[in-house]
């Protein structure tokens, strides 16, 4: 069984394209982010996807993708931000080097800004970051075997953190 030497889990803004990538150059790996095959597949952007076939039918598409992804990849893997609600999903990490990415509310509003790019935070960014990271704060925890904190760091500083973590 292959399996991804790290999965990066969080919340919206907490980092996971941006410290994935800078985590897999640092190891010398492959970097695969499941929003990305997600969009791929579908032949077009999330918000469009939310827009045309509904958040249900994106949630299908990506239980598929992480299921692929964790079957076959073998570098640094991102997952999109809801993808632990899934029970699925949550079951399918498990036995994997799962790292969260914790971020609290004031850095990650600064950094979604006004969402661009994030259906769910399409509408009202920082009272919906505040609910959807209140309601998965315990679902992070219960995947993760690692968690860093990423408040005031930078993602060199973050991706070392990991890096010592996997090496240790
Ligand atoms: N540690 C950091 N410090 C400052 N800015 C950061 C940090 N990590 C990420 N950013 C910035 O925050 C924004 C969101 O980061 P990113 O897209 O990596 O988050 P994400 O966790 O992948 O979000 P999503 O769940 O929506 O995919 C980007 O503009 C990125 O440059
Ligand atoms: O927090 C979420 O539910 C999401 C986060 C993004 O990574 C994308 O997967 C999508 O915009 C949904
Ligand atoms: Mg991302």
């Amino acid at each position: 069984m292959t399996r991804p030497v790290c999965v990066l889990v969080g919340a919206p803004g907490s980092g996971k394209s941006t410290v994935g990538q800078v985590l897999a150059e640092a190891l010398g790996v492959s970097f695969r982010d499941t929003d990305a095959d997600i969009e791929r597949l579908a032949g077009k952007p999330i918000p469009e996807i939310f827009i045309d076939e509904g958040e249900a039918h994106f949630r299908a598409l990506e239980r598929a993708a992480v299921a692929a992804a964790l079957a076959s990849h073998t570098g640094v893997l991102a997952l999109g931000g809801g993808a632990v609600l899934a029970e699925e999903n949550r079951a399918a990490l498990i036995g994997h080097p799962v790292v969260h990415l914790s971020v609290e509310l004031p850095d990650a509003v600064r950094r979604v800004g006004l969402g661009a790019g994030r259906p769910l935070l399409a509408i009202n960014p920082r009272a919906t970051l505040k609910h959807l990271m209140d309601q998965r704060r315990p679902l992070y925890a219960e995947v993760a075997t690692a968690t860093v904190v990423t408040d005031g760091r930078t993602p060199e500083e973050i991706a070392a953190e990991i890096t010592a973590l996997l090496t240790a």
